[in-house]
């Protein structure tokens, strides 16, 4: 009989990639979890559309976002510096979910809505300093499934993986170091998504001393 990890009921997938640790939980949150989730996320989070300057433009971010946090998880990403909004109730459960499952803490997430196909995430790597050298980022995704692709940042090795409704994807170790990630535009019509990444922001100060040490 064949064994087959889609039969478990909340089975873990290691993608098969080279340096990196990537984990995907197709079945993470049950579909009630998820479904509530995600209406109580679209209408209580404070979602902005924020611009980033690209060549001396202002131009808009292609979804919308928000940062939430402890007070001191202070996150600049694309040049934005961003302050956190104070927990709710439905990101502090869901936050105690993802950092069980990582076997990580978590101080901050970053919430992306992607409003439907035409709204994308270009390639990057989460490897800003404040995030540390091996992050732990466990990416949570509520509505409409979309394509995460990862390429490889010295080989060019692609991997894709559809982010379903109510999935949890963890990626740890070198993931950052050697891959790139990103969700592309598609042309067939889309519903919204959101998105969750929890991660764990240090204090560059005491980075800085510590390494002196
Ligand atoms: O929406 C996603 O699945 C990707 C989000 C992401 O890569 C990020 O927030 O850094
Ligand atoms: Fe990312």
């Amino acid at each position: 009989m064949q064994s087959d990890l889609f039969d478990n009921d909340s089975p873990v997938l290691s993608l098969p990639m080279q340096d990196a640790c990537v984990e995907y939980i197709p079945r993470f949150l049950g579909g009630e979890l998820a479904d509530s989730s995600l209406q109580t996320l679209v209408s209580e989070l404070a979602w902005r559309q924020d611009h980033i300057k690209m060549f001396g433009k202002t131009v808009k971010i292609p979804r919308l976002q928000a940062w939430y946090g402890d007070k001191e998880a202070i996150y600049t990403y694309s040049g934005l510096t961003m302050k956190p909004l104070a927990w709710t109730p439905c990101l502090l459960e869901l936050k105690q979910m993802c950092e069980q499952a990582a076997s990580a803490k978590f101080n901050g997430v970053l919430a992306n809505l992607y409003r439907n196909e035409q709204d994308s995430m270009g390639w990057h790597a989460d490897d800003e300093p404040e995030l540390g050298e091996r992050p732990v980022i466990a990416s949570l995704t509520l509505g409409e499934a979309r394509d995460f692709d990862f390429k490889h940042k010295i080989t060019g090795e692609k991997h894709r993986v559809r982010l379903a409704h109510g999935s949890l994807l963890i990626m740890s170790e070198e993931t950052q170091k050697y891959w790139f990630h990103a969700i592309s535009k598609r042309t067939k019509t889309l519903g919204l998504r959101v998105n969750l990444t929890f991660r764990f922001i240090h204090q560059l100060e005491n980075t800085v001393i510590r390494s002196h040490l």
